[in-house]
This record gives structure tokens, C-alpha cells and sequence, in this order.
């Protein structure tokens, strides 16, 4: 086992291949810290859990390995545990298993605890702040924990809220952030300091790429400042577009609600001659919360997302297939990502180039622009009388509690991020990975973006379910699988691109 002497990356190399992309511990800049037993050991909820404690040496393979030989093959597919490998098995890139270990590095009364979110709503967060809360008291004995009000600023130009399980109690039940949200205003010296003079040492960040970049530079200061303070990343994308794991919470919750707008347009666009029921739902540069709702759907004849180019005019346009659906049916449905299509609308309008105060590009509102050409071309065609409903779904989505299967995925994510933290891990962030629970570098969940890959099985289901066109010639087909196969050949990784975007603040 050899570890890299690069600081950003801590990469134990073993014998045929196998990497363990670790994430750093507090010993590594704080050598002979004391540690002490868990305290989970004596509670009997717990006790009687065969092989709670995750051994040191167990890691998560970030892919399952397809092999062809028939042995091989049941053996990983009939038995799960073979996604959780020891360090000595030659299989690719792992991550440390998150979980409980046998010995922690902060004595209960010594912990005081933060939590702050930043970014975008997305259901789940009040689930996440619950249970870090509730776990950190419950089976660390930890009793000081604040909330940072309103996102990043909140560090420096706020009050604080005491959180105690009684405050978090029923939260789960509420859309939103109890303790609010904010874009922009990262100041990493006044936060580390604010940290610093609070005499907090145990930073829980609950964000997206965006907030997840913060926390790295926030760790980095913390390591150059020689502190004892762990930070944990809880990563939120309503939008799914984080690599790595397997799928951010809220995003089962945004996918089920979405069915109800969908639902809506139908009974819209069913209810009149030649109607059209147009619904734009999230998703800037992924189009998953599209596709999914869409797959869930099955009443959508058309979805368009990011990663896929359409155009309207001529054959094989949208145009002319709205046309021949509202022949064939009477009615359609259309469900646009808002991302999609941003091409064709900075040729048609003036490109505004605005940014939130986060430096995220704002959008021009795609959905509303489809809806003005569609009706603008049928009215001026004058081929067919179309009636057309548009509807945008976004906050309304956003703004909802989680659903009960993501509020499970919330409590384990809360409840890894204290275990790694109480274990003195730090730097990282925490996530599903191949179906077990991961401490992943901070680095590897910003550097690149998911995306829905078109030459994927999941992008033809959507095709062959809806029917709609792929807006795309045998050519540019060809392109597109030539492409992917290079950036995977150069990335190693299923469906991610580089995140381009700029430091922000
Ligand atoms: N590169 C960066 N470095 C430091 N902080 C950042 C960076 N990018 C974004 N942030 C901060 O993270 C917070 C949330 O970012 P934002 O992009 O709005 O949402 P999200 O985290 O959901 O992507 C903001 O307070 C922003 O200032
Ligand atoms: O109007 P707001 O609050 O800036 O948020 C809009 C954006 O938030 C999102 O829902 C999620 O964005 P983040 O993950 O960056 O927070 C996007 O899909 C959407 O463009
Ligand atoms: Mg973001």
C-alpha cells in the first residue's frame, strides 16, 4: 500500500489496480489525538447489531465489475456484500465505507457542533438537519449543536439557532430549511474564523456543487489553521447532477410530485380539441428529474432535456411531430427540462448573460418560450386551431417535505456524516455508492457533473416509451457514441463531464 503524497488526493495504491480514494483524518495534520471507545458499544439499541462497527479496512468499489465468465458472475450479482471489499482485492477505484468505528476522536461534552445549508430548496433538507441533530444526541450524547442561519453569510453576519432534538422533533413534516438558506456570500476567512471563535469542531454542510466547493476551500483553512474541527459535506442536488452516488435525496420526492403537474397537462391538454399541456420542470444542465418523471409518467409524448439537441422546424422537427400526434390523438403532452434547448433560445432572443450571486448562469424561461413558438407556428400556419396549457411546476415542487423513502436515505446520510466525523474523518463528503454508504473526497463530487448519457438504455426506454423523435441522424449518432467512448476511455466514468464552471462567491 503506497499513499500519495498529494495532499488534495489521499490515494492508497494496492497490488493489481485497486485504489482507495480516502478522504483525510484529523491525524493526519494532528498526529497523537486520543481516541476513545464509541459510545454506541453500551447503547442496546445498537449492542446487539452483529458486525456494527465498519472494520478500518473496508471500502466501496465505485463499480460493480461485469464479468463474463458464468462463476464470476453470480457471484457478484447473488451476493451484495461483494460491493463492500477488503483493501487487498484488486478491483478499481474504492471509497472508505462510511459507518460506526470502534474508536472516536471527540469525547461527547467536548463536541460543538454546526449545520448549515446553502444553495437551492430541495425536499429533504429539514429530514438531513433532524438527524444529524437527533444522531449526534442520541447515540453520541452530543448536546451542543447550532444551526448558521441563511446559508454561508449566516457564519459571519448572523445569530445562530440552538438545535436540540425537541426544536427538530416534527421538521421532517416541512418543506424548506428551518434554518434557511442563501446563494453567494462565501467568505472563507471569516467563516473559518467565526468557526474558530465559537469554538465549534464539527462542521456539517448540506449543499450542492456549489456549496460542496465551499466546503473544501472551508477544510483547507481549517488543516492550515492546525484545527481540531472535522468537516462533512452532506451533498443536495434536486437536480441529481452529482457524480459519483448513486442518487441525491430529494430527488424521488421531486420525480413523484412532478406526476401531478404531468397529470394536470393531461387533463388539460385531454379535455380540448387539439390541446397541448406543456409542463417545464428543473434540471439546468440534467435532464433526470425530466426523464424519470416522464418513465413515470407514460403520459408524455415528448420530453426534452440538455444533454439532447432538438431543433423545430422541418422534418424529423418538433413541429412536425407535435402535428402528427395531434392527429393521430387529439392531444399531447410536452415535458421540457429547463435547461434544454438554451441554443436555440439565445439565437432567437438577445443572450442576457446573467448570473445568480452564486455566478450560477440564470436561464431564460425555456418553457415559456416553446409554448410562444409552438402557438406562434400553428397560428401562423394557419394548419390547425391548437390550444395550449403551460405549466411551471418548479417551487411548488421544491417546496414540499420528503417523501418516506427519501427521508430513509436523509437519516442514513445524516447518520454517516456523524459517524465519520465522530471517527475524525474529515474533508469529506458522504454518499451512496453502488448501493452502500461512502466518506468520498470532496474533490471527486465537484470536478465533474452526471448527465444523462443518450446512448444509454435508460435514454432509448424514454424513446421507445413516448415515441417522440430523437431529433438526431445516424451521423450525429455515430458522433455521440465515438464521443462517449472517448471521455470514457479518458474520464472512467459512466455518464459525468467536466465541471467547467468558475470559482464562485
Ligand atoms: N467555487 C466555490 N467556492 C466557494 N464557495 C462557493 C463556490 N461555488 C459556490 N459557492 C458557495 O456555495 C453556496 C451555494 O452555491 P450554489 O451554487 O448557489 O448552490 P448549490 O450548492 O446548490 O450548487 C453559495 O453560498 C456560494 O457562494
Ligand atoms: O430560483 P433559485 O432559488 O435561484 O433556484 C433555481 C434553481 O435551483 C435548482 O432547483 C437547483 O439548483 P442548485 O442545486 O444549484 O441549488 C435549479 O434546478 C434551478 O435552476
Ligand atoms: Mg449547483
Amino acid at each position: 500500500m503506497e499513499h500519495s503524497g498529494n495532499l488534495q488526493l489521499k490515494l492508497v495504491d494496492g497490488d493489481a489496480g485497486y485504489v482507495l480514494e480516502d478522504v483525510p483524518h484529523l491525524t493526519d495534520y494532528i498526529p497523537d489525538l486520543p481516541t476513545y471507545p464509541n459510545p454506541l458499544r453500551s447503547n442496546p439499541a445498537y449492542s446487539v447489531v452483529k458486525q456494527y462497527f465498519v472494520d478500518v479496512d473496508h471500502t466501496v468499489a465505485q463499480k460493480v465489475i461485469y464479468a463474463s465468465t458464468s462463476k464470476f458472475f453470480w457471484f457478484v450479482f447473488l451476493s451484495p456484500p461483494f460491493i463492500v471489499v477488503h483493501k487487498d482485492d484488486p478491483r478499481g477505484t474504492h471509497f472508505r465505507r462510511a459507518g460506526p468505528r470502534q474508536k472516536v476522536y471527540f469525547e461527547s461534552d467536548e463536541v460543538h457542533a454546526c449545520i448549515v445549508t446553502c444553495g437551492g430548496l430541495c425536499p429533504g433538507l429539514n429530514t438531513v438537519i433532524r438527524e444529524i441533530v437527533c444522531g449526534l444526541y442520541h447515540m453520541y450524547g452530543v448536546n451542543k449543536i447550532l444551526g448558521i442561519d441563511g446559508g454561508y453569510r449566516g457564519f459571519y453576519c448572523k445569530n445562530t439557532i440552538d438545535l436540540t432534538p425537541k426544536v427538530v422533533n416534527d421538521i421532517h413534516k416541512r418543506g424548506g430549511t428551518i434554518i434557511k438558506t442563501s446563494r453567494g456570500g462565501h467568505d472563507t476567512s471569516k467563516i473559518v474564523d467565526s468557526i474558530q471563535d465559537r469554538g465549534i469542531n464539527q462542521v456539517y454542510i448540506i449543499g450542492g456543487d456549489g456549496t460542496q466547493k465551499g466546503a473544501a476551500v472551508i477544510y483547507e483553512e481549517i488543516r492550515h489553521r492546525g484545527l481540531k474541527v472535522a468537516v462533512a459535506g452532506i451533498p443536495k442536488t434536486i437536480d441529481n447532477d452529482i457524480p459519483v452516488i448513486d442518487k441525491s435525496f430529494g430527488f424521488d420526492t421531486a420525480v413523484e410530485e412532478a406526476q401531478r403537474a404531468i397529470d394536470a397537462a393531461h387533463v388539460e391538454a385531454g379535455s380540448i380539441e387539439n390541446g397541448i399541456g406543456v409542463v417545464k420542470l428543473m434540471g439546468r444542465y440534467s435532464g433526470f428529474i425530466a426523464m424519470y418523471a416522464t418513465l413515470g409518467s407514460r403520459d408524455v409524448d415528448c420530453c426534452l432535456i440538455p444533454e439532447s439537441p432538438f431543433y423545430l422546424e422541418g422534418r424529423g422537427g418538433l413541429y412536425e411531430y407535435i402535428e402528427k400526434r395531434l392527429k393521430e390523438n387529439g392531444h399531447m403532452v410536452i415535458v421540457i427540462a429547463e435547461g434544454a434547448g438554451q441554443d436555440l433560445l439565445s439565437e432567437s432572443l438577445q443572450s442576457m448573460n446573467h448570473q445568480d450571486a452564486s455566478g450560477n448562469k440564470l436561464l431564460q424561461d425555456v418553457g415559456l418560450w416553446i409554448s410562444q413558438k409552438i402557438k406562434h407556428h400553428f397560428a401562423s400556419q394557419h394548419k390547425m386551431a391548437i390550444n395550449l396549457k403551460y405549466i411551471d411546476p418548479t417551487y411548488m415542487i421544491r417546496a414540499i417535505p420528503s417523501n418516506a423513502s427519501d427521508n430513509v436515505y436523509c437519516t442514513l446520510l445524516a447518520h454517516s456524516a456523524v459517524h465519520g466525523a465522530m471517527a475524525g474523518y474529515t474533508g469529506f463528503t458522504v454518499g451512496l455508492v453502488n448501493g452502500r454508504h461512502a466518506y468520498i473526497p470532496f474533490n471527486r463530487i465537484t470536478e465533474k457533473q452526471k448527465n444523462v448519457v443518450i446512448t444509454d438504455r435508460m435514454w432509448a426506454r424514454l424513446l421507445s416509451s413516448t415515441n417522440q423523435p430523437s431529433f438526431l441522424s445516424h451521423k450525429e449518432l455515430a458522433e455521440f457514441k465515438k464521443e462517449k467512448q472517448h471521455q470514457h476511455q479518458l474520464l472512467d466514468d459512466e455518464n459525468c463531464k467536466d465541471n467547467k464552471s468558475e470559482p464562485k462567491t
